[in-house]
């Protein structure tokens, strides 16, 4: 087993933003995906890399850089986007920031449904923390295409400078890739000056084929990141799926020098589980990736977990998880 070591710098660059090119159905077709062989390599992940003591504090504090800190209900209010806007400020207890060296560490955004972007953009203002909307008719995606587009817009001028669209699944189970890159450049095109993260809602495309070539064609019609779920599916991130649309972002980079970012989202609550999906980055990737404006964890509940280990690193003792709530 050998130690997978983390690169000390923080790359600061804002990434630009992907222009997008015109749709190249040959290359759509070629993409494919070996499930067997996909699935062999995901279970050798976890646990395969051991991030040495000394270094998993800076691995989890990196991953808490890259949270979009998210509540995404139906009872949510002001004041629990107050408080989340509070731990998105200030996302692990001062003291043991302090021990680690680590002050002034935020999370990547807060992402929240539109009537919740006005009060988030207040609350983080100064922060320099972005808010992200889900849009489009989230989590289904099935609204009307004029309302799907008007949310966008609407979202964007309430402040939100991240929209995470959902797709339309139906074009990718009837292989309407043309109609599937139309949606995308039109949402593309409403998102303005804001980045658009394309969810794909993985867990009901059908095929890990389909996973790879939905990839392609949101990244072609111009999105800035590609995002694996809602945290509304059955299935949501899984191994197989990201490495499924990493290598389509690899592909993508190969061909076009443009890097596309990666949010895996729903289900990732576990300190250890965000340090497989870095490894898995950094093996894949490279370095460059391991930044906010190239990776992002969509989790509502994943800092309490990290906060519980970076404190059990400075104190030796674990806390109640109840101490660590995230909103
Ligand atoms: O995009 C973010 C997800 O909705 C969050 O899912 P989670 O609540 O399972 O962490």
């Amino acid at each position: 087993m050998h130690e997978t070591r983390l690169a000390t710098h923080l790359p600061q660059t804002v990434e630009p933003r992907n222009p997008g090119l015109a749709l190249d159905l040959d290359w759509v077709m070629r993409a494919t995906a070996n499930r067997s062989a996909i699935e062999r390599r995901a279970a050798t992940l976890p646990g395969r890399r051991s991030v040495k003591k000394d270094h998993q504090a800076a691995w989890l504090a990196r991953a808490v850089s890259m949270i979009d800190l998210t509540t995404l209900s139906g009872d949510d209010t002001e004041g629990r986007v107050r408080r989340l806007c509070a731990k998105a400020r200030q996302p692990v207890r001062a003291d043991i920031l302090e021990a680690l060296g680590l002050e002034g560490l935020t999370t990547g955004a807060v992402c929240v449904y539109h009537d919740m972007v006005a009060p988030a953009v207040s609350f983080l203002e100064g922060s320099g923390i972005p808010v992200a909307a889900v849009s489009t008719g989230f989590p289904a995606g099935l609204s009307p295409f004029h309302l799907r587009l008007a949310e966008i817009g609407e979202s964007v001028n309430a402040g939100a400078q991240e929209i995470d669209i959902v797709i339309s699944r139906r074009h990718v189970l009837s292989g309407n890739w043309q109609a599937l890159y139309d949606e995308m450049r039109a949402f593309r095109e409403a998102c303005g000056d804001a980045h658009v993260k394309a969810i794909l809602a993985t867990g009901e495309l059908g095929t890990l084929q389909n996973v790879a070539r939905a990839s392609l064609v949101a990244m072609m019609a111009g999105a800035d990141f590609i995002k694996t779920s809602t945290g509304k599916e059955s299935v949501n991130a899984t191994l197989p799926v990201s490495l499924v649309m990493i290598r389509a972002i690899r592909d993508f980079h190969d061909a076009t020098g443009v890097r596309i970012g990666y949010k895996p989202a729903g289900g990732i609550s576990k300190a250890k589980d965000a340090l497989t999906y870095l490894a898995l980055i950094k093996e894949e990737l490279g370095d460059d990736w391991l930044s906010p404006h190239l990776f992002r964890f969509g989790a509502s509940s994943l800092l309490g977990d990290i906060e519980r280990q970076l404190e059990h690193h400075v104190t030796g003792a674990y806390s109640a998880a109840w101490r660590h709530a995230s909103a």
